[in-house]
C-alpha cells in the first residue's frame, strides 16, 4: 500500500454465475479490462447497495436476473498509475432467468470450470478462482503497476 495516504477508492460487484461445471463468463469489448473474459458487474451507484448493483449490472450486462445471489469474496486493488484504490464484491449465483444477450459491453460465454481461459483474463484471477471453485468464502489483497502488471498479492480463505 501506498504508506499513509489515502488513495480514492472505487467500488464494483462482479458475479460469476455457475450451473454444474460450467461457468458463464463475458467477453469484455471495450472500456476497462477489455479483450479479457470475466464476471458480470461494474461501479457501485450512489443509491444501491453492492447486492443491488450486482443485479443491475447483470441484467445490464446479459439480460439475465439471478435469484440467489450469494456474497463470497472481498477483492482490494491499488493501481499505482492512477494512484486509485478499487474494491471488488464478488458474488455466486445460480439460479438465472431471462435470455442470455450479447450487450455493446460483453459478449457471454458458457465455460467448462476445468477449462477457463485464464490467459485472457485479470492476473489476479487464477489465484483466486480456485477458492471459488471450491465454494470456500476469500479475500485478497493486490497491487498492479497498471491494468498489465501485477505487483505484489495475498489471498486466504475466510472461512
Ligand atoms: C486488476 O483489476 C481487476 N481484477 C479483477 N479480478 N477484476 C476486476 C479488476 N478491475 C475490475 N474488475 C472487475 C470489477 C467488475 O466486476 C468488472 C467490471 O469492471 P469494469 O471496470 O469493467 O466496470 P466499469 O466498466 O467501470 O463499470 P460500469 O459497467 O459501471 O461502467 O471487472
Amino acid at each position: 500500500m501506498h504508506g499513509s495516504k489515502v488513495l480514492p477508492l472505487h467500488k464494483k460487484s462482479r458475479l460469476l454465475i455457475r450451473q454444474s461445471d460450467k461457468l458463464l463468463l463475458g467477453y469484455k469489448k471495450r472500456g476497462f479490462g477489455a479483450s479479457k473474459y470475466n464476471g458480470f458487474g461494474g461501479k457501485q451507484e450512489e443509491n444501491e447497495t453492492i447486492l443491488e448493483c450486482a443485479q443491475r449490472e447483470l441484467f445490464e450486462e446479459s439480460g439475465l436476473t439471478c435469484t440467489d445471489l450469494k456474497e463470497v469474496g472481498n477483492l482490494l486493488f491499488d493501481f499505482d498509475d492512477t494512484q486509485t484504490q478499487l474494491r471488488v464484491t464478488v458474488f455466486s449465483g445460480h439460479t438465472i432467468f431471462g435470455n442470455l444477450v450479447e450487450t455493446d459491453e460483453m459478449k457471454p460465454q458458457w465455460f467448462d470450470i476445468n477449462a477457463l481461459p485464464y490467459d485472457q483474463m485479470w492476473q489476479d484471477d487464477v489465484l483466486w478462482y480456485p477458492y471459488y471453485l471450491k465454494q470456500k468464502k476469500f479475500e485478497g489483497i493486490f497491487r498492479f503497476k497498471d491494468e498489465d502488471v501485477m505487483l505484489t498479492h495475498f489471498v486466504r480463505q475466510t472461512e
